[in-house]
């Protein structure tokens, strides 16, 4: 009981100084941001975001089409004449394109303040039918992709002693999920490379923000609905479906204060909470909140995951019958 009370005082208080404590927000007024998968979803919505901060933005992605479409949606969001909006095909899981390109839009606009990693796909599946290519595609973009971007602009981020790093990782890069294997296996690689690179980059006041989004709204996400499990489909549900400009701008808040997770909704609250492992921690209020929270969440997760297990469960009986 004692416990019960002190968890609802203390997430009352975070709740109150969160409100009226807040981490300093950087500004992207004319600063460069290069995002990775501009050209759409969830990218594109942090594009657009980001030149309402004044920022210059640089889309990269392999289709020209896309690419040139998505610069004149985002060109009518600039806020001033000056604004530099451009664009650069290229495919992020081949190093050489991506660091020469980079280089390329640095000369010409200056230097990447913030690089934004959208670019990135699911395939899903059961691990036996997803073909050798398709799990290849999925290491290469996902995982190979991000830390190419990186590599390429990290040396200048240190020697300037300032920048911010986002990468896109997902909900299922915290919890592994029927359908998503290889994916989810990308995903949760990602968390190891930025929790690695939160260590290797404090010193140089660059910081690193992981987004854990859920099913979002993107023409991403239609594609990959084609070959989706039921079970996937059932158990992605319980985390909600949101949009691309909502995760968009939960990540840039989240980007702008050097926050390490990025979430949307109370179910991806919990799954980062209980999922919060070795991570540097924020403030003695955050810390406090998940010393008494851990626990009682597990009890939660369970529920879920029990839950998960019947949708298994059922499809396989159903699928029997099929088979039958
Ligand atoms: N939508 C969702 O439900 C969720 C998405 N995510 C993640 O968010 C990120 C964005 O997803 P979303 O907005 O849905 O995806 P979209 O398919 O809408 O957009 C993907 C973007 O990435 C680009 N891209 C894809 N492959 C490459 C490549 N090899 N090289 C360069 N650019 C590439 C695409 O352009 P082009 O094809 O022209 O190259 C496009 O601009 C992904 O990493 C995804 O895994 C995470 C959780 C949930
Ligand atoms: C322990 C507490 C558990 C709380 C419940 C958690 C429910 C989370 C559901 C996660 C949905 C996964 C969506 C995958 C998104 C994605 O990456 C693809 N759509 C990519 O395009």
């Amino acid at each position: 009981m004692i416990y019960i009370i002190l968890c609802l005082i203390l997430c009352g208080v975070v709740f109150y100084k969160s409100t009226i404590y807040k981490r300093h927000r950087r500004s992207l007024w004319n600063k460069h941001v290069a995002i990775t998968g501009g050209s759409s979803g969830i990218g594109k919505a942090f594009a657009i975001l980001a030149a309402k901060e004044g920022a210059h933005v640089t889309l990269l992605a392999r289709n020209v089409d896309r690419l040139e479409e998505a610069r004149n949606e985002i060109k009518q969001n600039t806020v001033t004449q000056d604004q530099i909006i451009s664009k650069v095909p290229v495919d992020v899981s081949c190093p050489e394109a991506v660091e020469n390109n980079l280089l390329e839009i640095e000369e010409t606009i200056g230097p990447v303040y913030m690089l934004v990693n959208c670019a990135g796909f699911a395939v899903c599946g059961k691990l036996e039918d997803l073909s050798e290519r398709d799990i290849k595609a999925l290491v290469d973009v996902n995982l190979m992709g991000t830390i190419y971007a990186i590599r390429a602009v990290l040396p200048k981020f240190k020697k300037r002693r300032e920048g911010i790093i986002v990468m896109t990782s997902s909900a299922v890069g915290l919890m592994g999920m029927f359908g998503y294997s290889v994916y989810s296996a990308c995903k949760f690689a990602l968390r190891g490379l930025a929790e690695s690179l939160v260590m290797e980059l404090k010193p140089y006041n660059v910081t690193v923000t992981l987004a854990l989004p859920p099913d979002t709204d993107t023409p991403g996400f239609e594609n990959e609905n084609k070959s989706k499990p039921k079970e996937t489909k059932l158990m992605s549900e319980s985390g909600g479906l949101y949009k691309p400009e909502v995760v968009a701008k939960q990540l840039l808040e989240d980007a702008l204060k050097g926050n390490f997770f990025s979430y949307v909704g109370l179910e991806s609250f919990i799954l980062t909470t209980l999922c919060v492992g070795m991570t540097s921690v924020n403030s003695v209020l955050e810390l406090l909140l998940q010393i008494c929270l851990l626990g009682p969440l597990r009890l939660i997760g369970t529920y879920y995951i029990k839950n998960f297990e019947k949708i298994v469960a059922k499809c396989f009986s159903e699928n029997h019958v099929q088979e039958k």
